[in-house]
């Protein structure tokens, strides 16, 4: 169950219309039936979200997201139409804003994984399949699969966690010529992402997409590659057997659960506010993320 501390009112803006708070993101709908997503600085953990924000987070995912957009639009045609900010809207949405096209989204998360951790592992000890596809004896945590895997789930209601199904489940649910193109396309993205990833020392271990169609034609929507929707690994700290650090996670889960900060993630109780130095090392590896993969500096 992923919770907030306190639940954030949406702004509003003239012409908007707000429909949905997500766990680090707002949408909207302009006048023009446009979707405006509004990455914010909140940051998750432990099926939390933190009240604690970090600096500057939103801006730079949203331009890691428009980066790999870029760096995937001869595989997949994708929904931004424009980066400009709506009249009206606050000048602090500069930069963490993205216009969109409205599609008619896909109720699949499409995952593609290429080793084996979270959900997946919990899966595999008890039935050594994930999704229903059988996987090799002898895997454990961190583990490089033999070969990408598409392990699809069903978005869950707010705040709860997303179910995983069989890819025959997905069939079932939106037909086979589209569960066939989504698995196609999820895992020819993957597959380049994490070339790329790796020519630049990060493993991407999995990451969620999420598509929709316009006019027949499938679209890769949301935010993509991103520390939010991906596991992202330093590659010279791989080592399968245990829990891989988290690029951009680990400063926060090893203050979160050291005494120093008095709370038990296990528990009902919501987490405490991040220590300054805690929250300007995550802001920094944020900014690393970004520079490393876009090979850009980040000004
Ligand atoms: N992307 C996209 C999209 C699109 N291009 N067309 C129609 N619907 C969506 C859409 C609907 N829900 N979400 C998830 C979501 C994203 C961002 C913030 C949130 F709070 C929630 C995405």
């Amino acid at each position: 169950m992923t919770g907030f501390v306190v639940k954030p009112e949406p702004i509003e803006v003239p012409g908007l219309v707000h429909l949905h708070t997500g766990k680090v993101r707002e949408l909207y709908r302009d006048a023009q039936d446009r979707l405006v997503m509004v990455a914010s600085d909140r940051m998750s953990a432990y099926d939390w979200v933190l009240p604690t924000e970090i600096p500057d987070k939103g801006r730079v995912l949203t331009q890691l997201s428009l980066w790999w957009f870029d760096q995937l639009a001869d595989l997949v045609p994708n929904h931004v139409i424009s980066t400009d900010l709506p009249a009206g809207a606050p000048a602090d949405w500069e930069g963490r804003t993205l216009i969109c096209r409205r599609l008619d989204m896909v109720p699949v998360e499409a995952v593609a994984r290429g080793y084996l951790t979270g959900s997946g592992l919990k899966e595999y000890e008890v039935s050594r399949t994930v999704c229903g596809l059988a996987l090799p004896e002898g895997l454990t945590d961190g583990s490089e699969l033999p070969a990408p895997i598409f392990t699809p789930a069903t978005k869950a209601e707010v705040g709860e966690h997303d179910e995983n199904v069989s890819y025959e489940e997905v069939a079932r649910r939106v037909g086979a010529d589209v569960a066939a193109e989504l698995r196609q396309t999820t895992l020819a993205v993957y597959g380049r992402a994490r070339e790329i990833a790796r020519d630049r020392g990060i493993i991407l271990a999995d990451t969620k997409f999420e598509f929709g169609y316009d006019d027949g034609t499938l679209i890769l929507a949301d935010e993509v590659l991103t520390p939010d929707s991906s596991r992202f690994w330093p590659a010279d700290a791989w080592q399968p057997g245990r829990s891989q650090p988290s690029f951009d996670k680990q400063f926060v889960r090893d203050w979160l659960t050291s005494p120093a900060s008095g709370w038990d993630h296990r528990g009902e109780a919501p987490p405490p506010e991040l220590p300054e130095a805690v929250v300007a090392e995550t802001s920094a590896k944020y900014v690393e993320a970004y520079e490393r993969l876009t090979r850009m500096r980040w000004l």
